[in-house]
């Protein structure tokens, strides 16, 4: 079975209960969870931000994996430092000056993420591969859960994972959007390490028994 790693999308659970949500995927065994911060500009839509990251971060061992849809991410580097996030992904398309954007959050002490929307093309992450922990290919429009999967990213995964191995690099890829039972495994066998689900995870309780059903699919 390749390395797989579930992390289920917040912006899917119950945000009146966000503590309970977090305490519910580390009971059912889940190792990650996706926070999707979005800043009304770089996508349409608004959710949270360090403030309620740092909330909750003493209560949960669980790694935090923060997806940033906002312009101007190098902004608030130190704030999702300070905050707790464990990885920090910016996105391509939000910044000229990548290079310095992804060393400020090293520097900060976290890990490394850069997504790419679906249309943005792969070798803007290229020389950057060395320093990144991970890339995140964008499998619907950012925005919004509960979209579709964009059928052509099942390419650019391919090569993103073949660009990765060529190069003796150990990035992780997480695929993002429109992720279900029924593509999980292909995406897997495709290259993908880190697979997002949002809808196709908190929409069916008991996490466990979802958490299992994504690991079965591995499996099989
Ligand atoms: O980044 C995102 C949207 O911009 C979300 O992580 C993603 O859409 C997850 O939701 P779903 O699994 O329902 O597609
Ligand atoms: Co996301």
């Amino acid at each position: 079975m390749r390395r797989f790693i579930l992390s289920p999308s917040l912006l899917s659970a119950d945000f009146g209960n966000l503590r309970g949500e977090l305490e519910a995927l580390e009971a059912a065994g889940l190792e990650w969870v996706h926070w999707d911060v979005m800043d009304g500009l770089f996508v349409p839509n608004i959710t949270f931000g360090p403030p309620v990251i740092k909330a909750l971060r003493a209560s949960s061992k669980l790694f935090f994996d923060v997806h940033l849809m906002i312009d101007h991410p190098e902004r608030y580097i130190r704030e999702f430092a300070d905050a707790g996030a464990d990885l920090l992904c910016v996105h391509a398309e939000t910044g000229v000056h990548l290079e310095r954007t992804i060393s400020a959050i090293r520097e900060a002490g976290m890990q490394t993420g850069l997504a790419l929307n679906p249309a943005t093309p792969l070798n803007v992450a290229e020389y950057l591969l060395p320093q990144l922990d991970m890339v995140l290919v964008m499998s619907v429009n950012p925005g919004f859960g509960g979209q579709k999967f964009i059928p052509f990213c099942k390419e650019k995964i391919a090569a993103l994972s073949k660009m990765i191995r060529e190069r003796g690099l150990s990035t992780l890829i997480q695929v993002d959007g429109g992720v279900t039972l029924d593509n999980a495994r292909e995406l897997s066998d495709l290259g993908a390490d880190v697979l997002v689900s949002g809808s196709a995870f908190f929409g069916h309780p008991p996490y466990a028994g979802r958490y299992q059903d994504f690991q079965r699919k591995m499996e099989s």
